[in-house]
Formats: structure tokens, C-alpha cells, sequence
């Protein structure tokens, strides 16, 4: 069962809860919120009041991806929010095993996130204990970017790593670059989370990308 999660960063930002609306009406099953703060990557999206904002115009689960230094001050305030995953980048996290218990004490989902150059093996002592991998097939920080095609064995080994610590209800997901040409390589690697921003947004059709994606 694949679940598609529409990324708003490509959505209007001057309509976000009618284009949230919008994809959840033609079938997505989760959104994709984009934390950004200028400083763990090159670009600033929108914060917890933005989230906070949108969060009663959809019944659909929020994920967090948070691109931001320090997450472990965003958790308390993700919770309020209404949020069901949030994920952290192994990169931005010195304690990732304490930002995890964290993230499980304010009862939420835990994802963990892992730039293109990272190796999955990072995640080797804490796979027990995740809700989510995030293999980032592009680096982060912008939209509409092209998908880097080593992400494809990362999601294997992602797979591989979460099976071999027993965990096996933990989701691979994959974000960056995602559209009709590059899922189905994800999809096979073991995927079931496909986070795809500019494909769902820049389409004429919507609901039939989205069908498609999931399919
Ligand atoms: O995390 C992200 C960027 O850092 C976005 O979720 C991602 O890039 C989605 O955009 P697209 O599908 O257009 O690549
Ligand atoms: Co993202």
C-alpha cells in the first residue's frame, strides 16, 4: 500500500488551504509539510504558526519534515499542532536517539531523515525504534529538483536495515524529484511513502497523478 504525500511547498502559498483542499479531494492520504529555516538549508518555508493555521481545513495526517537546526525546540509545539509524523534529519541531530524518544513522549510519529551523501548505515543502532526512514533523492532545500538515482539502492538498504532490526511496520519513504518517470524505480525498491511536490501541484490533472503515484 503506497501512500502518496503532496509537498506544499510547490502549492500557491497564497491559497495553501484550498490547495490542501485540493489534493486531499483528489485522493492524497497525507500532507507534506516542508519546515525550513535559512540556516540547515539554503531556504526559509514557514513555521509552526503556518501549520497550526492550516491544520482545520483537511482531516489528513500532517508530516513534518523539518529542515531546520535544532528540531528537538520545534517537537512540544509540532504536537499542539496536530501533527501525526515528524521528521528529523540525522544531520541536524547531535542526540538523534534523545530527539526520538522525544518525538514518541509528545506522542508522535518519529521519522528520520537522511541527506543525499548520508549512509543509511547511520541509522544502524536507532532503526528499532523509528517510525519512518526519508531517503532525500535530491538535497534538500528546493522544489522541482532532479531525483539523484543512487537514492534507489539507499532505499534498499533503508528496507534491508529496517527488517534486519526487526522493525518491519517502519515506512521508507522517499522525497525529491518524485513524478511518473522516477516512481516506479522507488516503488520497487521498497518505497511506500512517495513525497512528491511539483509533480501533484505543477499537473494539470491532479487526481490522475495521484492515482498513478499510488497505483
Ligand atoms: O523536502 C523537499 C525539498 O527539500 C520537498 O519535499 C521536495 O523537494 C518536494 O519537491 P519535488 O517533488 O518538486 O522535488
Ligand atoms: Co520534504
Amino acid at each position: 500500500m503506497i501512500t502518496v504525500c503532496p509537498s506544499i511547498l510547490s502549492a500557491d502559498f497564497a491559497k495553501l488551504a484550498e490547495e490542501i483542499q485540493d489534493v486531499e479531494k483528489k485522493g492524497a492520504r497525507c500532507i507534506h509539510l516542508d519546515l525550513m529555516d535559512g540556516h540547515f538549508v539554503p531556504n526559509l518555508t514557514f513555521g509552526i504558526p503556518v501549520v497550526q493555521a492550516v491544520r482545520k481545513y483537511t482531516q489528513l495526517p500532517f508530516d513534518a519534515h523539518l529542515m531546520v537546526e535544532h528540531p528537538e525546540t520545534y517537537i512540544d509545539g509540532l504536537a499542539a499542532a496536530g501533527v501525526t509524523y515528524v521528521t528529523v534529519h540525522q544531520e541536524a541531530c547531535v542526540h538523534l536517539d534523545r530527539v526520538l524518544q522525544a518525538i514518541h513522549d509528545a506522542h508522535m510519529k518519529a521519522g528520520v531523515a537522511l541527506n543525499p551523501a548520508t549512509p543509511v548505515t547511520t541509522l544502524e543502532w536507532v532503526a528499532a525504534q523509528v517510525d519512518l526512514i526519508l531517503i532525500m533523492s535530491v538535497n534538500p532545500g528546493f522544489g522541482g529538483q532532479r531525483f539523484l538515482p543512487y537514492a534507489v539502492e539507499k532505499i534498499k538498504q533503508a528496507r534491508a536495515l529496517l527488517d534486519a532490526s526487526g522493525n518491519t511496520c517502519a515506512a521508507v519513504q522517499v522525497d525529491g524529484g518524485i513524478n511518473r518517470k522516477t516512481a516506479p524505480s522507488v516503488k520497487a525498491a521498497g518505497a511506500t511513502f512517495l513525497v512528491a511536490g511539483s509533480a501533484i501541484f505543477g499537473a494539470s490533472d491532479r487526481a490522475e497523478i495521484i492515482r498513478f503515484l499510488q497505483a
